[in-house]
Formats: C-alpha cells, structure tokens, sequence
C-alpha cells in the first residue's frame, strides 16, 4: 500500500517485544508500510529475560520435587538428584534463541523493515534510528520496561531479574527482596534448584491485589517447601565480603547470601527516548500516559505494553498491539479489555486468578463465597507437605453472577484460562453447578462447590 502521505512509513514501532511486534506484524498484513526497532533482542522481555526462560526454570524446579516424590509411587534406585545448572541454561538458552529468531523472521516475512538498533524522537514524525533519521505518519512506543533497583548503599552488589539468565551457576544461599510476582517466581523456583532461600517482602503478605486467602495460603506452601520467609522487612544497606553479600534491613535484621536478588518492581524503558523532543506527556514514574485508543497527546503518536504501566502481562501487550492494528489499518476499529484479565503466578504450586477478589466483591455488595481446600490425590501418595490445593469462587448475591475465582493448587494457570471463560462472560454458578465434571481431577471441583462457605458484603453498598 503506498502511503498518502510524505513520511517513509504508515507507522513505525519503537520497541521489538510483545506489543510492538504484533503491532507491527498485524499493521503490515493489514497493508501499511511498517518499520520496527528493536535494540536489544526480539520478542523483548517476555521471551528473553521473562516469561519463557522463567518458565523453562520453574519447569526444572518441579522435576527435582517430582523425582524426590517418585519413591512414594514405588520407582526405586532413583537416588537424591542432582541438578546441572549448566545443562539447563544451555537448552533454555536455545529455546530462548529459537524463538527469539522466529519473532524477527516473521516480521520480516510480512514485509515489516526492521532495524537492529535504539531508536528515539527527534520532532514528532522523525526519529533517529541507529545511523539513520526516519519519518513516519504514525509512530507507536512499545519499549517496556527495566527492572528498578532500590536507591540504598551497596544496591551494586546485587542482582535484578535479567541477571538469573546469565548466571553461570546457582548461588548456595540467595536472598530475594520483593513480593510481588518476580519476587515469589524467583524464591520458589531457586529452592526447588536446591538453593538456601530467604524471602524478604515490606508488607505482612506478599502478592498485593491478590485474594486475601490465596495470599496466606502462598505463605503456607514456600514455607513448608523450606524458605525463609521474612515479611515486613525492607533492606537498607548491602555490603559485600568476597562472595558474601550482608544485608542490612531496615529494621536492623541482618541477612547474609552469596547473591541477593532484587524484584523490587520495573520502570519504563523511556529514559533516552526523547519524548521531549516529541513532547509527549509521561505520568509520575516515566509511564507514558495514554486514552482508551492507546493514543499520547499528540495524536500520531501511540503508546502500548509495559511502558503505560498498566497491567504488565505478555496477553495483554499482545491484545493491545492487536486492537491497535486493527484499528489503525484494519476495516474495523475495535479496543481490547483490561478488565477481567487472567493471571498466574508460578510459584510452587502455582496461583490461578482472576475478576474480583472476595474482598474488593464484598465491597461492592453482598457476595457468596464457595471454597473448597483438599490435598491433591497425588500428594495423598506422596505426603508432601504445603501441598494442598485452595479453589474459591466469588459469586453476586442475588444474580448469581460468577465474579471471580481464585486457586493455588497445582495446575492452577492451566485451569484459570478456562474459568476466566465463564467470569469475562459472566456465566452464573448455576452455570458452573449445570456443567458435568471430570472425575478423577481436581478440576471437577469448580463446578461441585455447592454449600455457599460464608455470605459478605451484605452491609455494603451496591456499586452503581
Ligand atoms: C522475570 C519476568 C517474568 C515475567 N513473566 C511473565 C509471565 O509469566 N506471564 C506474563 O504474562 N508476563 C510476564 N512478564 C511480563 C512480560 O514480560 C511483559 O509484560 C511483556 O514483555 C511486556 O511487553 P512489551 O512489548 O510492553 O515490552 P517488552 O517485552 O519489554 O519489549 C520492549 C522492547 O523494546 C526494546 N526497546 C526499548 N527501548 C528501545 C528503543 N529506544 N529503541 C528500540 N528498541 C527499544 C527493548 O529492548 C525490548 O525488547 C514477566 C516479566 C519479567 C521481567
Ligand atoms: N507470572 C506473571 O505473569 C509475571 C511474572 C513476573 C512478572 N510479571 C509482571 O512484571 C511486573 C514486575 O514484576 P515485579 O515482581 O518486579 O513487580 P511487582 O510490582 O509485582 O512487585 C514489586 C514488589 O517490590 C516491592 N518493593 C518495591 N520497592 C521496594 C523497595 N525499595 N524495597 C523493598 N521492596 C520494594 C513491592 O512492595 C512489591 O512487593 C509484575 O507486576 C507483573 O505485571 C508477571
């Protein structure tokens, strides 16, 4: 399609991840001339230092306990295991590899013009890319994001998410700050590789915004897997000592490690983007503020993924670069959600969620609760302890409408995607109850839960 229009492009993205490269991909079907910059690795951060190679090691982690549980089901000569920190690192990296070169041949294959470099705005509809200044009508800013590091002294001496994927080996004793998702991941997934794991958090339970209950439960499970866990702590100096880093909380606690990882939260990857020279407005904290259409304040100019700060997910990058394509050069403009959106947190076991939690639904009005907690048949056998699963279903009073469901058990993630099915669309737990289960699973359960655990919300007033 040749452009009615003086600019070498219909639209260039900044930014080769999960937003900019469906954007970019989807434009360039739709017809548009298209230019991508990508100045790190393609795919960005879900495939390079995020959710793959993360999975990849978790995935390692489970083997260990699933080895270990293996006598209790009769295999014998198995031996304690041993784990190869090389060997895994060697085939995560080919996978990260292979699927890194998918991404970039398959922009190329649309006809999308890449460039293997940075990029930043020199005027509104020009940027300088590597050693050339390019012009385009529209122009998307999908950079991401970095993970932050706290301000406090000796912060050098440790490690941020990025670096678990060039670790040579695994450390004996690790420290990990931070509560949210990274934080968990990383603590369980490096105890079950065999390392000695403290986990540091500032608040009282970890995974803010999660269900109360599945909160505490997480706490239960790292626990009885064998990690520290130290709430309400925030560090306030690291010093090191050759391979030991002591670090000093806030709170005068001392915790010592031979590396200490911070998932302390990421920021916007806008530093050296020249939004002034574009005069785009950023939010408090660099996040580039955005309306319902992904659009800036100049109105050629649009943002999506992890640099808006909104719901920080690979699916949700995707859907936006999607919607925004369609929109742009496609015969019907549309928008994708962010409501309702599904989560996982893969700890062991892992955390399924999504739509309201019990305590923003009671808020809201009156909910009922359906609960149920039982230890998986497998872990019966096994007696593993910190195993038990928790499913619980968060349901309007008086429509029976389902507004959330919640599960850490193992599977949990695999599930989740099919239950948000039923809470995006509003389905009822009638519904559910009407759905014949599947026997023997842990599954069945969500459409067994018939006796109501507890009433809330009753007091409150309904939301309009
Ligand atoms: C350890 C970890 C685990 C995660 N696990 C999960 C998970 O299990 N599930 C999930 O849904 N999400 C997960 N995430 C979040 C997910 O990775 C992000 O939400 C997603 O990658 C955001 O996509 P994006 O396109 O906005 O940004 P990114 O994927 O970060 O892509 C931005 C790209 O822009 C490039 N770039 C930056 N500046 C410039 C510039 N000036 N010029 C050219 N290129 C530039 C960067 O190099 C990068 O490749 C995880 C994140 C981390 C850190
Ligand atoms: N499974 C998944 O889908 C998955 C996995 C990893 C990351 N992610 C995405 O990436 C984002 C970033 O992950 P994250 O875990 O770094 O961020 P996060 O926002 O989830 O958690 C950051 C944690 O660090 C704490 N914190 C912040 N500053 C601190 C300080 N100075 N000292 C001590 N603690 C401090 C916060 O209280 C919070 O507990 C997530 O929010 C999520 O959107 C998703």
């Amino acid at each position: 399609m040749s452009a009615p229009h003086p600019y070498d492009f219909d639209l260039f993205v900044i930014g080769g991840g999960s937003a900019g490269v469906r954007l970019a991909r989807i434009s360039a079907g739709h017809g548009a001339k298209v230019g991508i910059a990508e100045g790190r690795f393609w795919g960005g951060t879900c495939v390079n230092v995020g959710c793959v190679p993360k999975k990849i090691m978790v995935q390692a982690a489970e083997y260990g306990a699933w080895a270990r549980d293996a006598a209790a089901f009769g295999w014998t000569n198995l031996g304690e295991p041993q784990h190869d920190w090389a060997a895994l690192a060697r085939a995560r990296d080919m996978e990260v590899a292979r699927l890194s070169g998918i991404y970039s041949r398959m922009l190329a294959g649309v006809g999308v013009e890449i460039f293997e470099c940075y990029a930043h705005f020199t005027s509104p509809h020009e940027l300088r890319v590597g050693d050339r200044t390019v012009t385009a009508n529209r122009i998307a800013i999908a950079v991401g994001g970095n993970p932050d590091r706290p301000d406090i002294p000796g912060a050098e001496h440790a490690y941020i998410s990025d670096d678990l994927f060039t670790l040579k080996e695994r450390p004996r004793r690790i420290l990990v700050v931070g509560g949210g998702y990274i934080g968990l991941e990383f603590a369980s997934m490096l105890n079950g590789l065999g390392a000695e794991v403290t986990l540091a958090y500032r608040q009282s339970l970890p995974l803010r915004g999660f269900d109360h209950e599945i909160r505490e439960a997480v706490c239960e499970a790292l626990t009885a897997d064998g990690i520290t866990i130290l709430p309400g702590e925030t560090p306030a100096e690291i010093t090191r000592n050759g391979e030991t880093r002591t670090t000093r909380m806030a709170s005068g606690k001392v915790v010592e490690a031979d590396a200490v990882f911070f998932a302390t939260g990421r920021k916007p990857a806008t530093k050296g983007l020249g939004v002034d020279a574009a005069g785009i407005n950023c939010r408090e904290g660099g996040a580039i503020a955005v309306d319902d259409d992904h659009a800036t304040n100049i109105p050629h100019i649009f943002a999506l993924g992890d640099v808006t700060d909104r719901v920080n997910l690979t699916p949700v990058a995707t859907a936006m670069g999607h919607a925004l394509a369609d929109t742009l050069f496609g015969p019907k403009p549309r928008r994708a959600s962010y409501e309702n959106v599904p989560k996982a947190v893969f700890t062991s076991p892992p955390i399924g969620s999504v739509g309201l939690t019990e305590e923003e639904a009671a808020l809201r009005g009156p909910v009922e609760v359906y609960t149920t907690r039982f230890t998986p048949m497998r872990h019966t056998i096994t007696r593993r302890e910190g195993r038990k699963t928790l499913m619980k279903l968060v349901v309007e009073g008086g429509t029976g409408c389902l507004l959330g469901a919640h599960m850490i058990g193992e599977d949990s993630p695999e599930m989740m995607q099919g239950i948000a099915v039923a809470v995006v669309n509003r389905l009822t737990k009638a519904q559910l109850d009407a759905t014949i289960g599947i026997h023997p699973t842990a599954a069945e359960e969500w459409v067994t839960m018939r006796v109501a655990t507890r009433r809330v919300g009753e007091g409150a007033a309904k939301a309009a």
